[in-house]
Parts: C-alpha cells; sequence; structure tokens
C-alpha cells in the first residue's frame, strides 16, 4: 500500500489522538514524519508520543501552516477555544477534522469566520486495537479527495461508514459510547459465571470467546439475533429459563434507552457548550 504524502496535523494528544496515532503508522499508510502532534500544555504527553511512535510535536500555529488537514481531538468543552485561537493561522477551505462529540460543523464553521472544509467523525475508543466503528460526515465545502483523505485516515483504526450530520448525535449514542455499554454486559456474565463457581479467569475466557463466536454467527450467516436465539432455546431448557429473567428486567428497553440518553446527551453537549 503506498503511503501517503499529506501532513496530518493532530491537536489535542489524549487517548483518541493516540489511538489515530497509532493506526496511521501501524498500517504504513502514515510516516512518523507526516504527522504533527499539538497538546495544551502536558508536554510529557507530547515527549512520550513523540518517544513512541518517532511524530513531530510543535506549537498550534506551525501545525497550522504546516497540516494539510487538521484533527481536532480535545474534548468538546475545549473545541471553541482551541478554533478561537488557530483561525489566524487556517487557510480558507482548510480541511478540518472534529472527531467532538455533538458539536456542529456549522458552529465550528461559524467560530473560525472561515470557509473551512469540515468533517466530522465519530471513532470509538477500539481505535486503539484498530476496530473502531467510525462515522463520518461531509461538511458543506468538503470536496470528494479531502472525503477520501479522512476514510483513509480513519480506516487505519477500523471501518468507516458516511453519515449524514443529521445522524451524528445516534452514532455516538450508540458506536461512540457503545464499547462502554458491551463492557458492562461483559462484567455482568463473568461475574454470574464467577459467583456461580468458576473462577474469573475460566469465566472470563469462556464469556470473551462466547461474544466473540455470537458476533462471528451474526457475521457469517446474516441472520437476526432472534433467529440465532432460537437456535439456543431448547423447548423448557436452560436458555429459556435465563432469557425469561433477562425479559422480566427489561433487558432490551434497558439498553434502547440508554442508547437514547447518550444521543440525548450528545445534542445538549453543543447547546450547554454553545449557550
Ligand atoms: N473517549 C472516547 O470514547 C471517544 C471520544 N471522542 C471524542 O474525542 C475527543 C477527545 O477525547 P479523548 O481523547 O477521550 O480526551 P482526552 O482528555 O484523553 O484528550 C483530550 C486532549 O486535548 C487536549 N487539549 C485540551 N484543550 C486543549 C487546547 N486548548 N489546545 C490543545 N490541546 C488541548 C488535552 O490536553 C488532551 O491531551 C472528545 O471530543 C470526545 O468527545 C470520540 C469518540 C470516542
Ligand atoms: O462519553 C463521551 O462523551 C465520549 C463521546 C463518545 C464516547 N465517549
Amino acid at each position: 500500500m503506498k503511503m501517503e504524502k499529506q501532513q496530518i496535523g493532530v491537536i489535542g494528544a489524549g487517548n483518541m489522538a493516540e489511538a489515530l496515532i497509532h493506526g496511521m503508522i501501524t498500517s504504513m499508510r502514515f510516516s512518523s514524519q507526516s504527522i504533527l502532534v499539538s497538546n495544551r500544555s502536558n508536554r510529557d504527553r507530547l515527549a512520550y508520543l513523540s518517544k513512541k511512535y518517532k511524530v513531530k510535536t510543535t506549537d498550534k500555529k506551525s501545525l497550522v501552516e504546516q497540516s494539510d488537514v487538521i484533527v481536532l481531538a480535545m474534548k468538546p468543552q475545549d473545541i471553541f477555544s482551541v478554533i478561537e485561537e488557530i483561525k489566524v493561522w487556517m487557510r480558507p477551505n482548510q480541511l478540518c477534522i472534529s472527531i467532538a462529540a455533538g458539536i456542529e460543523m456549522a458552529s465550528l464553521q461559524k467560530a473560525s469566520g472561515l470557509e473551512l472544509s469540515i468533517i466530522r467523525a465519530m471513532p470509538n475508543t477500539s481505535a486503539k486495537v484498530l476496530c473502531s466503528a467510525t462515522a463520518i460526515a461531509k461538511g458543506e465545502n468538503v470536496t470528494e479527495e479531502q472525503m477520501e483523505l479522512a476514510r483513509k485516515i480513519f480506516s487505519c483504526v477500523g471501518t468507516v461508514r458516511e453519515v449524514a450530520e443529521e445522524q451524528m448525535d445516534v452514532v455516538t449514542g450508540l458506536s461512540g459510547s457503545g464499547p462502554a455499554y458491551v463492557y458492562s454486559f461483559l462484567e455482568a456474565m463473568i461475574d454470574g459465571g464467577h459467583h456461580l463457581g468458576l473462577s474469573q479467569k475460566e469465566s472470563t475466557e469462556l464469556v470473551l470467546q462466547t461474544l466473540r463466536g455470537a458476533i462471528e454467527m451474526m457475521t457469517a450467516t446474516g441472520m437476526k439475533p432472534s433467529e440465532l436465539s432460537k437456535q439456543i432455546c431448547s423447548p423448557n431448557g436452560t436458555t429459556v429459563a435465563g432469557l425469561a429473567v433477562l425479559n422480566q428486567n427489561h433487558f432490551k428497553e434497558s439498553v434502547m434507552e440508554a442508547i437514547k440518553a447518550a444521543t440525548l446527551r450528545s445534542k445538549e453537549l453543543r447547546k450547554s457548550i454553545q449557550s
């Protein structure tokens, strides 16, 4: 695969920034030298990234001036002050990719006072193991070439699906926050097995492989979860007994409500930050 030529500037040196940098470099699509990173004040963090990934670290001014694309990887609460700071160095039509939850492209555009090319992306923490489910949404002035670059960046850390910006709140509540729901479920299953006599290790191994197998079954067969579930349920058997308890406790409704709450929070985030 050929190495990309573009300069990628990443502002914010936290968890998601590191996952993206790690993915871009291990995919061999981007060289360390083509990645610039800048952060607020934490010099240790920049030194760590520079040592581990051999990326260049710099101040925001030279990052903005040298980069073909600026990835905004700070918390939603910090993004407007960063735009305020860097807008004087930005060029019209410069590509900006924001991974901030809840923040709309129009408000970033407005804050910059420039005709930027903005793409919104929502990866998840599984980017660290190159298994993110990332959604990207295209802003108004974005060219197909710029979208292609965004796809290349995020495909280094997993799958990429394009959605309309209106879908970004639900994507955030579903796949952005989603790994945390799965960890809750995993913890419940592991503890369930452990409390009934398995060692923590035994229970963990069995649960992880059960989840992998279920995902593989759905992927390989294309069957619906309810159809696959039926195959496990013998009449009057163990699975029916287990599922009855999940249903009594409104498991499905609970998960759906969790996704709804996270989606609403994504919408509220922008209101609380912008007002
Ligand atoms: N953690 C997650 O599961 C996901 C997070 N996101 C989004 O990614 C963004 C980053 O999240 P994390 O990496 O988890 O946060 P983090 O807290 O690990 O990293 C944020 C980084 O931004 C830097 N920063 C803050 N203000 C700055 C400024 N003025 N100038 C330069 N750098 C500044 C901080 O120093 C820190 O290094 C957030 O907007 C979040 O909504 C998106 C998908 C998943
Ligand atoms: O909890 C959050 O706000 C971020 C966005 C998606 C995942 N984590």
